[in-house]
């Protein structure tokens, strides 16, 4: 099969049966048509009709090798600097469609899985069998052009004991039990975005494991599809209120929806293991395979599409109420633009200085991506402060759609224009603003963005754990040493 249309992916969606826990209710399928998930939905099929769009289809699709159909260009294992600026462009589609408020498109895992299937040799040293997992599972994905989440993390309990130590060792997700089939897993993981309506979800490692016999029942990576046996999620309440498009023009498009995954007896058969407990694979998982860096290669240009998009809102919104000429509008703008052609850059040098893997893949430079994925979770709570800022009393002067249509009509055209726009133009623009910076749904992006690659704290720690500073540390000791 080729890369799917939004049809194709919405049919396999009402044949699965998820069990997710919603507001009361026990859904064990029908997630398409359900008021929270539908929306969403609607618009992860846009994405897959992209695929088959004139003017994208040559940029989002490859012919794949084993099949010689067009596949998504995610998939595709780059070996010339023109693989990867085709990966970019495809990333960029995608982003662009939702302004980048969609943090779990298919070309975010699948870049994952292209990474670690052409590092298929070092999972075969654990298991010879666990590099042929990974291999074929890639290609099952590419082929049948399947949707991924992924959970990571152990749940909140205690964050003073390690993830494996949570509720005395039963609370995280945990191998239980091992048969001639597979193992079974019980227990939690903290969150999955968009679980309920992705094909699949990949249960892979997060947290440093030690290595000590305790922790050998939490070191594994697998993955299932989302309605096996024992699999629930619960997820938290929706933000898509089901509203008209011109009063939530985010939230009625792009609410992924985040769960609770939890493993009741969940048996996971060996073919679809990559990882058994080996904690020394699991805390090279990322890192060894050149995963993080193809993954964090599609984040930067969906937060690069994400920062456009702010750009340009944020410019519609000064102009719209004569904000422009004032000085400290401009250095907000001017820290907006910045931000957008720091991440540009960070993106070009990645690429320009890209190099050939130990397992042939061409893999970006990781430094500037590593430094983009550190900064951009800060950089990007400025944006709706920003927009509050400069929005101000004009962001609660948002009446509904029925509104401006009905009996406040007059009112609205003759006191809610602006400078440049009428007073429902101005209403529509400004409900998307409103939509950024002030409701629910983007309270969730900030958090999202904060911790989209784990808590910047900790990574800060890693960060500059691995950053070599000695030259500096010498050059500045010479200069003291200077005569
Ligand atoms: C909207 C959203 C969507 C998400 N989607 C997914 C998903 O699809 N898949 C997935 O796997 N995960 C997902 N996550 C989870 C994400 O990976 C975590 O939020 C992130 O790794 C941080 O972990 P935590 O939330 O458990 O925070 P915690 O680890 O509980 O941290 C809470 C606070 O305590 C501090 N803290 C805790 N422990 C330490 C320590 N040892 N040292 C210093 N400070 C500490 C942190 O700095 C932080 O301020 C999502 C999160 C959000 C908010």
């Amino acid at each position: 099969m080729a890369a799917r249309t939004g049809k194709e992916y919405l049919e396999r969606l009402s044949a699965s049966r998820p069990t997710v826990h919603i507001q009361g209710e026990t859904l064990t399928g029908g997630v398409q048509d359900h008021p929270a998930f539908r929306n969403v939905v609607r618009t992860y099929a846009e994405l897959y009709d992209l695929q088959h769009a004139d003017e994208h289809k040559e940029v989002l699709t490859y012919t794949s090798p084993t099949s010689g159909e067009r596949v998504n260009t995610s998939f595709l294992t780059p070996k010339a600097p023109e693989d990867l600026v085709k990966r970019r462009k495809a990333f960029k589609i995608w982003a662009d469609h939702s302004n980048g408020m969609l943090g779990r498109t298919g070309d975010y895992m699948n870049s994952s899985l292209m990474a670690l299937a052409s590092a298929a040799d070092w999972f075969a040293e654990s298991r010879p069998e666990f590099g042929e997992n990974i291999r074929r599972y890639y290609e099952k994905v590419r082929e049948e052009d399947l949707l991924c989440t992924h959970t990571l993390i152990p749940p909140q309990v205690n964050r003073s004991v390690s993830g494996t130590e949570q509720g005395g060792g039963k609370l995280s997700a945990r191998i239980v039990d091992e048969d001639d089939n597979g193992v079974v897993i019980r227990g939690a993981r903290m969150l999955a975005t968009i679980a309920p309506f992705a094909d699949e979800m990949l249960v892979f490692p997060s947290t440093v494991l030690r290595g000590t016999p305790e922790d050998k029942p939490y070191s594994y990576a697998f993955a299932i599809p989302n309605d096996t046996k024992g699999l629930r999620y619960i997820a938290r309440e929706p933000l898509d209120y089901d509203r008209p498009r011109h009063d939530h023009p985010l939230g009625s498009r792009f609410e992924e929806s985040d769960c609770v995954v939890v493993f009741d007896d969940v048996h996971v058969p060996y073919e679809r293991c990559f990882v058994l407990g080996d904690p020394e694979l699991c805390n090279g998982f990322y890192s060894r395979t050149s995963s993080q860096v193809h993954m964090t290669h599609q984040v930067v240009t969906r937060t690069s599409a994400k920062t456009e998009y702010i750009l340009g809102l944020v410019s519609l919104l000064t102009e719209a109420i004569g904000l422009e000429q004032f000085q400290h509008v401009q250095e907000d703008i001017a820290e907006i633009i910045a931000t957008l052609e720091t991440l540009r850059a960070f993106l070009r040098a990645a690429e320009a200085d890209a190099e050939i893997n130990e397992f042939g893949v061409l893999t970006p430079a990781f430094a500037p991506l590593n430094a983009a994925r550190n900064l951009y979770p800060k950089l990007y709570q400025r944006f709706p402060q920003i927009l509050r800022k400069l929005g101000a009393s004009g962001l609660m002067a948002t009446p509904t759609e029925l509104d401006v249509t009905g009996p406040a009509a007059a009112d609205i055209e003759a006191y809610l224009q602006s400078a440049t726009l009428t007073g429902p133009e101005r209403v529509k623009l400004f409900r998307l603003v409103w939509d950024t910076c002030i409701s629910a749904f983007s309270s969730r992006q900030a958090l999202y963005e904060y911790y989209f690659f784990g808590d910047p704290v900790r990574m800060a720690g890693a960060y500059v754990k691995s950053y070599d500073r000695e030259p500096y540390k010498a050059r500045v000791q010479a200069f003291l040493d200077r005569d």
